[in-house]
């Protein structure tokens, strides 16, 4: 079973587009789940511009599903995951000012730093999981990391889909079985959508869980919150 876990970081922009609580961050991760979401995801930028490190210590209590902590593993960061206790973090390698992530870790070269975060994360329960490009040597050395699982970063999938989705899809399946073969868990995110959604899915059946924001939250404002959930998840059966 591939679970949906939805990021909620689009909410938080929203709502600090005019100060104040509306909408409601909180309530909106209790509400993803009661219309079907398996996890929340949220991912703290160290300007706090989308989700805050608030927000993060407010929605841990609630969830009762899988809460997912997505980011660049500075101190501030690493403070709050084993504060907060996740029941999952996934490292991203993020600049402070990036608009929003664009490329997986390079696995062989921060080999020791990210051996050493992930034991961290490890000796406190919490599951782990690096995101990574669809590239095999990569996913191969994030297993030597001592990593649970990896995240496939999805956005340039999304981006050949309409061209020519064999073509893009192909990079991905042969990634998703190297985590296979080298007993890795795996993940998927970054621009997966209702278009491209249930084709990903087709191809890597193995997948444990997507984690997906931007797109599911803009169909939210056609559909309405519950209907477009479980349209997502009509994509993963
Ligand atoms: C790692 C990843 O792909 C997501 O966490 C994504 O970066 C979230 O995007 P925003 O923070 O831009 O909403
Ligand atoms: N890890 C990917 C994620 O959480 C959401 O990415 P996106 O759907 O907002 O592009």
């Amino acid at each position: 079973m591939t679970k949906l876990s939805v990021n909620i970081n689009k909410v938080a922009t929203l709502r600090n587009s005019r100060g104040g609580n509306n909408p409601d961050v909180l309530q909106v991760a209790l509400d993803c789940e009661k219309f079907g979401a398996q996890g929340i995801t949220v991912h703290p930028r160290p300007d706090e511009r989308h989700i805050r490190y608030s927000d993060v210590r407010g929605i841990r209590p609630l969830v009762k599903t899988e809460m997912n902590i997505e980011g660049n593993p500075i101190p501030k960061y690493i403070d709050l995951v084993l504060e907060v206790r996740p029941t999952q973090v996934t490292l991203v390698p993020d600049a402070d000012d990036q608009l929003t992530s664009n490329h997986g870790w390079d696995t062989k070269a921060n080999r020791a730093f990210l051996t050493d975060v992930i034991g961290r994360f490890k000796e406190a329960g919490i599951r782990t999981s690096i995101f990574v490009d669809a590239d095999q040597e990569m996913v191969a050395a994030a297993k030597e990391c001592g990593t649970d699982r990896v995240e496939l970063y999805t956005e340039p999938y999304a981006a050949g889909y309409m061209d020519d989705r064999a073509e893009a899809i192909r990079p991905f399946v042969e990634a998703a079985r190297t985590a296979r073969e080298v007993g890795l868990g795996l993940n998927a995110g970054h621009d997966l959508s209702l278009v491209n959604l249930h084709y990903f899915h087709e191809n890597i059946p193995w997948l444990d869980e997507v984690s997906i924001g931007h797109a599911l939250i803009c169909d939210a404002l056609y559909m309405g919150l519950h209907p477009t959930i479980q349209a997502y998840l009509k994509c993963l059966r």
